[in-house]
This record gives C-alpha cells, structure tokens and sequence, in this order.
C-alpha cells in the first residue's frame, strides 16, 4: 500500500485526477472537505472563526459565509493568516488520524492525500510521495474564472495566494500535465497506476 500526497494550484485539475483514480480503485482523502467539516456550526474552529472574524461571516443557519470570507481572505494576508492558524492545525491533525486509521486497514493499494495546500502546510511529511498536478498560468485562470463564475482580478488574487508551480515542483516525484485535453491526462493516470498495482 502506496500512500501520496496529490497537490498542485486552485483549479489545476486535481479533483479530476483524483475522482479517476478513486474509479480505479484508490481511497481518496479530500483534505478540501476535511476544511469543511472542521468549521461546522458549534464546532471549536467555528468559534475561533466567529471570534476572530465577527457575526458579520455567520449566516443566519450559522454556517459561516463561505464566499464572504474567501473574498477577504484572498485579498488580505494578515486575515488569511489568521484563518489559517485557526484551521490548519486540525486540518493536518485530521488527515494525520486518518491516514494512520487506513494504513491499519490495508484495504487500498493506493491512498491519494488530495490537498491544495500539501506543500505549504507541510503534509510531506505525512505521505510518501507527492504528485502534482500542473497547468500553464493563462489555462489555470481561464478554467478558474469558468468553474468558479469569478472575474479576472479574483482568479489572479486566489492564484497568487499559493505557492509558484515552479516551486511546488521541487518537492514532486511525478508531474502530470493537465493542459490538453482531460482523456489525455487521464491516460497519464492511468500509466501510473498500471505502474503501481
Ligand atoms: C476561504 C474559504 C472559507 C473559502 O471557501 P470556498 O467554499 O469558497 O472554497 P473551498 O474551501 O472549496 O476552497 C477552494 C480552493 O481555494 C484554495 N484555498 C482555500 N483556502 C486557502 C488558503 N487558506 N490559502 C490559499 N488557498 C486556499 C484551495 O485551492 C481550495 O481548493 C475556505 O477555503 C477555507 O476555509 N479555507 C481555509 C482552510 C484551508 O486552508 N483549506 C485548504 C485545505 S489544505
Ligand atoms: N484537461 C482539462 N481540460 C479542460 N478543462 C479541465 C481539464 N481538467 C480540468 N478541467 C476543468 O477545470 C476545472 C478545475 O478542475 P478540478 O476541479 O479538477 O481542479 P482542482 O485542482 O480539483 O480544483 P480546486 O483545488 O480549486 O478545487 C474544472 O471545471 C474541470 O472540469
């Protein structure tokens, strides 16, 4: 049993390589939703987020304002700095049991750790091998003003809160290349894995 970390920028195509490999067979941890679960209403970082942030970012259902705060967040580095001291050590903490939980499982011939942020927040340390996923700089804003229905000026603020792809690639054992076409990156995945199993 294999167990990687699959990172890469805001809408590199990461979910798209994942949901294939999750088809072939691999368990899937989607550290995206760890970071939701974690803010749930009532839960310990809710609180630190309401703290910290105000009323103004709690909805009427108390769930916080998702798209209010990622709008300051992407455009604020003391206040995304903020946000990230509250949630990124239980984020880590979580993945961590969970990966320990699965190992003594040994269910899977692949587990993919699938987190945007893996490289900056350190989660290297937690898997074997990191995988990322890569896009040219023009392509990533493109799809990302598409799948987010977001201007310009926010696709570039979200891109540039992350880490350079030049520099994520320091820390990779396997680059896929996610600008042509989604069946030609899903036969990469595919090589890969046949590679493994
Ligand atoms: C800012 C929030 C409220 C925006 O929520 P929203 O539902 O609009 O976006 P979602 O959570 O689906 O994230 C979308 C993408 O934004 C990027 N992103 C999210 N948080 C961050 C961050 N702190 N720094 C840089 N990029 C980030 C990632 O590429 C992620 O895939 C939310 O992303 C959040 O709580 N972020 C802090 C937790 C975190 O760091 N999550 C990433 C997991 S490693
Ligand atoms: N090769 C491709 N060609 C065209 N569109 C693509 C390709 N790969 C992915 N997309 C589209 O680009 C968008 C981003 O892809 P995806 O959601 O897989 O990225 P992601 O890295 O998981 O994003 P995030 O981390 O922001 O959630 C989606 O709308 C997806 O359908």
């Amino acid at each position: 049993m294999k167990i990687i970390g699959l990172t890469g920028g805001i809408a590199s195509g990461k979910s798209t390589v994942s949901n294939y490999l999750k088809e072939l067979g691999a368990f899937i941890v989607d550290v995206d939703n760890i970071a939701r679960e974690i803010v749930e209403p009532g839960k310990p970082a809710w609180l630190e987020i309401k703290n910290e942030f105000g009323q103004d970012f709690i909805r009427n259902d108390q769930n916080i304002d998702r798209k209010k705060l990622g709008k300051l967040i992407f455009s604020s580095n003391l206040a995304r700095e903020k946000l990230n001291n509250i949630t990124h050590p239980e984020i880590i903490l979580k993945t961590q049991e969970l990966i320990e939980e699965l190992k003594h499982q040994k269910l899977y011939p692949l587990i993919v750790i699938d987190a945007p942020l893996l490289i900056e927040v350190g989660m290297t340390e937690l898997v074997e091998e990191v995988w990322l996923v890569v896009v040219e700089y023009q392509e990533q804003i493109k799809r990302l003003m598409i799948r987010d229905n977001i201007s310009l000026e926010e696709a570039i603020k979200k891109v540039h809160t992350q880490m350079k792809t030049k520099e994520k690639m320091k820390y990779a054992s396997l680059i896929i290349n996610n600008n042509n076409c989604i069946q030609n990156t899903l036969n990469q995945v595919k090589e890969i894995w046949d590679k493994i199993v």
